[in-house]
């Protein structure tokens, strides 16, 4: 998918909210486990729920090899439905890979090619021919961690070296690399404070922001700072909205909380 057709879902849904996919077998409703994919069967409730909602949906990984094969089947299941069923929703695997070069190739056909995913996280520590694999793919986009929501950003990411922030450098050399124009960027909704300095170094880049709802987050505080002319926002939550209930009603409360969202959305895009 390219960012002119994400923009204009973004107009055309009055949303720019992505749902987190992380399921986990001890929170998911119990009647659920009967089934013979109950990680799929949660996933399809949700997305038949909520797909009118966002424009993003985004399955961290971890919560798929956490269960073996089982857990990557149901992952591959899951993007299959999305991709026949919601063409126009953006996939993001969050993944946070990014490794030598031959091996990052093989990470980026891995999520771009064999899952079909539209975008991959990746982590850049290990520098430029880590991330360019990932960048080679066209209309695939590779979403850089630059300020992450945890408390462990300011380990390293916020530290000043060479006279400046670590994060900084990151979104300042990252637009040096070929293909630049397939990044995106991961910034915590818990950094929003940071977003009207990240962008003045990339204005016009869509930014993955986790952390709205479970980890307290403030979606106003994010659009304030981090929106553009284009929107260029992706504000995700997972547990506030897929675990806001485990009975039968799961589907239905996650919608609910996926309309709270989307409609404080509408909002903030009216005015
Ligand atoms: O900086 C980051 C990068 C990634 N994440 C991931 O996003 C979701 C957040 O889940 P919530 O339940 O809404 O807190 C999860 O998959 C994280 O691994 C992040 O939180 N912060």
């Amino acid at each position: 998918m390219t960012t002119t057709q994400l923009i204009s879902e973004i107009q055309k849904k009055q949303s720019f909210l992505c749902i987190g996919l992380d399921v986990d077998l001890n929170k998911i409703p119990q009647h659920l486990l009967k089934e013979e994919d109950p990680i799929f069967a949660f996933n399809k409730a949700v997305i038949d729920a909520t797909h009118h909602l966002c424009v993003a949906y985004k399955p961290n990984t971890a919560f798929y090899e956490a269960y073996g094969i089982k857990g990557w089947k149901a992952l591959e299941k899951t993007i299959k439905y999305l991709n026949d069923k919601h063409p126009e929703i953006f996939t993001i695997a969050d993944a946070k890979r990014g490794d030598i070069g031959n091996t990052s190739t093989m990470y980026a056909k891995a999520f771009f090619e064999d899952l079909a995913f539209d975008s991959v996280t990746v982590a850049p520590y290990m520098g430029k021919d880590s991330v360019e694999p990932f960048l080679a793919f066209e209309n695939k986009h590779t979403i850089l961690l630059a300020l992450t929501s945890n408390q462990g950003a300011f380990d390293f990411q916020t530290k000043t070296v060479d006279g400046k922030e670590l994060y900084k450098q990151v979104l300042e050399t990252s637009k040096t690399w070929k293909n630049a124009h397939n990044l995106m960027y991961v910034v915590g909704a818990t950094k929003a404070e940071y977003l009207a300095d990240i962008r003045k170094i990339i204005p016009d880049s869509f930014l993955l922001v986790p952390g709205v709802g479970a980890q307290g987050g403030n979606l106003q505080e994010v659009c304030k700072y981090g929106m553009n002319t284009n929107v260029s926002l992706l504000i995700n939550s997972s547990r506030g909205i897929i675990y806001a209930s485990n009975g039968e009603d799961f589907a239905q409360v996650a919608a609910s909380k996926a309309k709270e969202l989307q409609e404080e959305m509408q909002v903030i895009l009216t005015q």
